[in-house]
């Protein structure tokens, strides 16, 4: 899957960015979780901008020691991103609780199950949280089902660059 993800043109990353941007600003939501990109992802700095000229708080996440839900820091285009944990970087910003987290993923199945790097990170988080979350990644990443546990937390939303799927059905056991 990570390579999968390499195979993306420059043209669908851009428009999974215009579509995700759509699907953020369709909300109220003003503190908006993001990513900072580790190598071979989605490129979301672009939308980092973007949201950010809207008014609305961008926060990026600060990786946490391993076991524990994330934490977002207040981002500004202006702000120094320090790195963090695991090739992770974030900004130095305001500890911050987001309103909307934009989630990545390596897989992902029509149930809005995802495989992620196995921190645990996310699923921690939004268990934490209960606040809507909006994954994002190619078409290409989805798989028929992906392997479930009990802390798993499904995606309601997912945009890819093909267009967006609501996943809100029962995955059957
Ligand atoms: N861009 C981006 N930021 C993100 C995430 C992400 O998926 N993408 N995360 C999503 O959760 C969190 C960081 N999650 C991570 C979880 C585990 C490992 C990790 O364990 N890396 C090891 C390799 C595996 C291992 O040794 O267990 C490493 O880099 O050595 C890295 C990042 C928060 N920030
Ligand atoms: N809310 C939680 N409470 C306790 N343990 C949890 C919780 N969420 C996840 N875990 C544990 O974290 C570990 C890693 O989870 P999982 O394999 O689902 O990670 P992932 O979703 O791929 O990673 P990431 O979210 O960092 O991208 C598992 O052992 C899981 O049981």
């Amino acid at each position: 899957m990570a390579e999968c993800r390499l195979a993306l043109s420059p043209a669908d990353e851009e428009r999974l960015r215009l579509l995700l941007l759509k699907e953020i600003l369709a909300q109220p939501a003003q503190r908006i979780a993001a990513v900072w990109p580790l190598a071979g992802e989605v490129d979301l700095r672009p939308l980092c901008h973007a949201v950010s000229e809207t008014g609305r708080q961008v926060l990026l996440p600060e990786t946490t020691p391993k076991g524990s839900p994330l934490v977002f820091r207040r981002w500004t285009p202006a702000c120094p991103m320090i790195a963090g944990r695991f090739g992770t970087s974030h900004p130095e910003g305001e500890i911050e609780v987001p309103d909307l987290v934009l989630v990545p993923f390596l897989a992902f199945d029509r149930f809005g199950y995802r495989l992620g790097y196995g921190g645990g990170y996310y699923d921690r988080t939004l268990a934490a949280l209960d606040v809507p979350a909006i994954g994002f990644g190619f078409a290409g990443q989805q798989v028929d089902s992906v392997p479930t546990g009990p802390y798993d937390v499904p995606l309601k939303t997912i945009v890819t660059e093909r267009g967006i799927i609501r996943a809100d059905l029962p995955k059957p056991l």
